[in-house]
């Protein structure tokens, strides 16, 4: 068999694939590495064959630098130094010295040029040599391009744990067709639909969101060619920690990613022995390293973890994943968001922690992080847990057969193909899926229960993308390019998804079977039928929100433990008839929230079990019951009239507005909201806490702060500063018992009841203002005014909220835009809105910051110099 790999001109991009290319290779295939020129030397030192045979438009660096400009430019940058000259590498002096505009008349010719003319030559070059499969990254598409044209199965094969559906936009993308070289090839629109296999080489527990089908594989750490240091085992009693640093991190981030010297003092501080594995030109800083401080420049970091008790690096692939075959427990201080979402899934399952390059108290951050890794036993069980998951998962050579087969069905299924009616041809292609757990192209069968299938993925609904090549793809690492730069970028966005990772896993219609295919690309017919599907979906989404609702009313996730249980024992746990509840969980399994594991009987996914009562940090049920509280049944069919006419409908229905009809008439709605409101607080605050710039500030108040569950989060987290709850009296009245006299923070809290419409007699150095400025903008802009009216000139205020242009979760925030309509004529807010609004309310806007969750941290400061 003939497997073509197609890879970009960057080695952390395919160092991750060349296992499987030297697994193929012994087992008598032929290997041939479709690169650029500039990578042929370091793939022929891999032992695969290179074929140079593309010139990409933009190299990785450049298109890495230009997203960090671009994070620069939209106030995102959060280094001390300026981001680097995207064409020269230089470091910029200004922003403006560097012209975007004038760089992309310039070379969008020729990068459109290069682009098409590397499409064609692997069209070309497949033609003629004739691969039964294709393997390509992420960033190489042309491989998917020229498998669709010949015919034979793409497989796109993953770095680490970032997939193709991450919910995040900023993750969300594949390289677009700028050049239109897939409809001119015959094979139409580019699409991440596209993509129909995915090797995916991490650990169940790090197991990152695809709709397409997963082939499972043992990560096997390959880090490029090196010798293996000579290493004694580690002092009894003295602990060895790797610090191992990105080579290229220098050059699209500049001198704000020269911190190996740093990092390597706190390692050493923490009493162990360290080793570096660095570029010289980052260790050069350290002069003679100090004592215990030991360097190892170009030794393979998987020769040198075995005996680490920890491992600090930047969050790359490569580095998180050979930490995760290691077992070592890791320490990112990651750059980009694709090194957060690494990081943030190791963490997850226990097996480190991160501190963002950014953050201003990264130091001390780090050093209690290290404290953290090295003494708490936790972390060690974590990561020798994911170790012990991916030892169970097929190696290279044992993924061999399964995509041999794969190759294999697509010839006969070609040659089916062409004998078979479309309709008969469907019910074939679906007949035989591959067995995501095992790796291996499962029997034939016909059909299965639903919830036992294997994960069908559903509609993709690209968004519409611009035609600009320059900033077509991004090198592992750096930042995507800002929203409100996506107009001049090629992004191809993948399906947009709420649904949580269990929801992706297990949702599966009737309709996504019939218009899914493993094998074969989609017709027309089949687009068609998605689209109807799409529309009978949301037309009924409501049953969705009431089986939720009722769900949790019925108490179901309570009731039902760790394994599954029968609908009439549930039924009678909770009073329900167990038909009728049968029915009710398997409508909410179809969405991923419980799984119906044979007929009548359920258990818990990791959705449902955040309804119940013991989840951690409260889970969500009250924020399910307050989605659905009886105000909203009213207003949802007002929202005609809402949208005609701009205003909420809430005083028309009830005489009075959101907020007295609350306190007055509902005060069982008004619990829910304040109880919903403390879930949502305590599944971000701690997230915003630590984003939450401190330094230098003694007071923070947190006005409409609810019960204060953030207020609580922040002086945990801030010892050195006193805080201020400030909220309406009937909320303050039930405010967190440590906040109040006699609870264990009182000595560092006050609780002020007023009403920040009409004024906010609140002095502190920072406010923050969460959640709230959601009414219309006139009550917004009069809240800012009141809060700047008692702050002391230098005072910050931080905004925190959703940005409907930036969210992560863009139906969340859509929906929750018109449900503001309705109650307070209110509604989400852009980035630029938040601009004008402190404008208008006198005060200086200074950035934008994400917190690590949904919420983003919108700053402004009250002009004047602090006395
Ligand atoms: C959406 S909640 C956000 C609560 C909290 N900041 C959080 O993020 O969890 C809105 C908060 O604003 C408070 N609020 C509404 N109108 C207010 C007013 N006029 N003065 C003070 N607080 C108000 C509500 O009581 C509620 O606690």
């Amino acid at each position: 068999m003939r497997v073509l790999f197609t890879v970009s001109d960057w080695p952390g991009h395919y160092y991750p694939l060349v296992p499987l290319g030297r697994a193929f290779r012994d087992a008598g295939h032929e290997v041939r590495v479709v690169c650029a020129p500039s990578e042929s030397d370091t793939l022929r030192r891999t032992g695969l064959t290179p074929e140079p045979i593309v010139r990409p438009g933009l190299d990785m660096a450049t298109q890495g630098r230009l997203n960090a400009y671009w994070q620069a430019r939209k106030g995102a940058w959060p280094h001390a130094r300026p981001p680097l000259h995207p064409v020269t590498g230089e470091e910029l002096g200004h922003l403006d010295d560097f012209d975007f505009a004038a760089f992309r008349a310039a070379e969008r010719p020729r990068i459109l040029r290069a682009t098409r003319d590397g499409f064609d030559a692997v069209v070309a070059f497949a033609r003629a040599w004739r691969p039964d499969l294709v393997v390509h990254d992420r960033m190489s598409i042309e491989g998917l391009l020229a498998a669709r044209v010949l015919g034979v199965p793409a497989v796109l094969h993953l770095w680490g744990p970032h997939g193709t559906a991450e919910p995040e936009p900023e993750l969300r993308v594949l390289p677009g067709d700028p050049t239109g070289s897939f409809p001119r090839h015959g094979v139409g629109e580019m699409s991440a639909d596209l993509v129909e296999y995915v090797v995916d080489p991490c650990p169940p527990s790090l197991e990152p969101p695809t709709h397409a089908h997963r082939l499972r594989l043992r990560y096997t750490p390959y880090n490029g060619p090196g010798t293996a240091p000579d290493l004694r085992p580690p002092s009894p009693g003295r602990p060895r920690i790797c610090l191992v640093w990105g080579r290229s991190l220098a050059g699209v981030y500049g001198r704000a990613a020269r911190l190996v010297p740093e990092l390597a003092f706190a390692c050493a501080e923490s009493g162990a022995e360290v080793l570096v594995l660095a570029d010289p030109d980052d260790t050069a800083p350290l002069g003679t390293p100090p004592p215990g401080v030991r360097l190892l420049p170009g030794a393979p970091l998987a020769d040198v973890l075995p005996g680490c008790a920890a491992v600090v690096h930047h969050g790359g692939a490569g580095c998180t994943m050979t930490a995760v075959a290691a077992g070592v427990p890791q320490l990112g201080v990651p750059f980009s968001a694709e090194q957060e979402l690494n990081m943030r899934r190791v963490a997850a399952a226990g097996a480190g922690l991160a501190v963002p390059a950014g953050d201003p108290g990264r130091a001390t951050a780090v050093r209690d992080a290290l404290d953290r890794l090295l003494n708490d036993p936790r972390h060690r069980a974590g990561a020798a847990r994911l170790r012990d998951e991916l030892s169970r998962l097929p190696t290279p050579a044992a993924l061999v057969p399964a995509l041999e087969d794969l190759a294999a069905h697509h010839r006969t299924d070609r040659t089916d193909r062409s004998h078979r009616t479309h309709q008969t041809h469907r019910a074939a292609r679906t007949a035989a899926p591959v067995d995501p757990r095992t790796a291996v192209p499962a029997a034939p069968r016909a059909t299965a229960p639903a919830a036992t299938r294997a994960a069908a993925p559903a509609p993709a609904e690209p968004t519409p993308t611009s035609e600009d090549p320059a900033m077509q793809t991004q090198p592992p690492g750096t930042p995507q390019a800002p929203q409100d730069v996506q107009a001049t970028r090629t992004i191809q966005a993948t399906r947009t998804t709420q649904d949580t990772r269990t929801a992706q896993d297990t949702r599966t219609t009737q309709d996504d079977q019939a218009t899914r295919s493993p094998r074969s690309p989609r017709s027309p017919q089949d687009d068609q039928l998605a689209a109807e599907t799409r529309i009978r979906e949301i037309a009924l989404s409501v049953a969705a929100a009431a089986a939720l609702q009722t769900a949790v009313r019925l108490g179901v996730a309570d009731a039902l433990g760790d394994e599954d249980a029968d609908a009439r024992d549930l039924g009678r746990a909770v009073n329900a008839a167990p038909d009728t509840l049968a029915r009710l969980l398997r409508a909410l399994a179809a969405h991923g929230v419980f799984e119906e594991t044979a007929p009548g009987r359920f258990r818990h996914t990791r959705a449902s079990r955040l309804l119940r009562a013991d989840a951690p940090g409260g889970g969500m049920a009250d924020m399910v019951l307050w989605a659905g509280a009886a105000w909203t049944w009213d207003a949802w069919p007002r929202l005609e009239q809402a949208v005609r006419t701009g205003k909420a409908v809430l005083p028309e229905l009830y005489g009075k507005d959101f907020f007295g009809y609350l306190r007055e008439d509902a005060p069982e709605d008004a619990e829910v909201f304040n109880r919903a409101m403390t879930q949502a607080s305590a599944l971000t605050s701690r997230a915003v806490a630590e984003t939450l710039n401190l330094d230098g500030a003694r007071t923070v108040a947190d006005i409409g702060g609810g019960h204060g569950h953030l207020l609580r989060t922040v002086l945990e987290r801030h010892p050195h500063v006193t805080g201020e709850l400030f909220d309406l009296p009937t909320v303050v009245a039930g405010a967190d018992p440590a906040l109040r006299e006699g609870g264990e923070l009182a000595g560092r809290a006050r609780v002020t009841a007023g009403d920040c419409l009409d004024a906010v007699p609140v002095r502190a150095d920072v406010y923050v203002v969460k959640q709230i400025l959601k009414w219309d903008d006139e009550r917004s802009v009069r809240v800012l005014r009141n809060i700047a009216a008692h702050a002391a000139p230098g005072a910050r205020i931080v905004v925190v909220q959703n940005l409907v242009d930036l969210s992560p979760e863009p139906r969340v925030t859509t929906a929750m835009d018109l449900f503001l309509l309705l109650n307070v004529g209110g509604r989400e807010h852009h980035r630029g809105d938040f601009e004008d609004l402190f404008r208008r309310a006198g005060l200086e806007f200074t950035g934008v910051t994400r917190a690590r969750s949904a919420l983003y941290l919108i700053e402004a400061r009250v002009p004047g110099t602090p006395s």
